[in-house]
């Protein structure tokens, strides 16, 4: 299991957004805003579908960071905390009994 989290990934964006920084990708799309973020997301949903359907599992993977990293930064300028999404995940497990049975499993 890797180390680093989404919740990590957020973190760093938030730093980088603030950053000021000319060679910050996060720093661009911040000062650029939602219309071009939302954009590149939508962009990079598409790669990963067409990587899914190809099945090149190598560009999957890739286009799969790419999609999760413009997703957090649509998130960011929205002012949507990841927590918010991951509440609400949480809460849907919560109907069928899955989290529960989950956190059991873990001991
Ligand atoms: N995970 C990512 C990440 N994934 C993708 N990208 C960037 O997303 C951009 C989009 O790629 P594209 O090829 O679609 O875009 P492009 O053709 O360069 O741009 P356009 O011409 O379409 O506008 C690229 O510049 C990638 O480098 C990312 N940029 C940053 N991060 C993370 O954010 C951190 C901070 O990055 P900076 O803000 O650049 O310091 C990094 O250390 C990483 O952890």
């Amino acid at each position: 299991m890797a180390e680093f989290s989404l919740s990590d990934l957020e973190k760093i964006i938030h730093e980088r957004a603030q950053s000021g920084d000319p060679d910050s990708w996060t720093a661009k799309l911040f000062a650029k805003g939602m219309d071009k973020a939302a954009q590149k997301l939508g962009e990079e949903a598409v790669e990963t579908v067409i990587a899914a359907v190809t099945g090149d599992k190598k560009a999957l993977v890739s286009e799969s960071a790419d999609l999760i990293y413009h997703w957090l930064v649509v998130l960011g300028i929205a002012g949507v905390p990841l927590d918010d999404v991951l509440r609400e995940l949480e809460g849907r497990t919560g109907r069928s009994g899955v989290a529960e049975k989950a956190s059991r499993s873990k001991g």
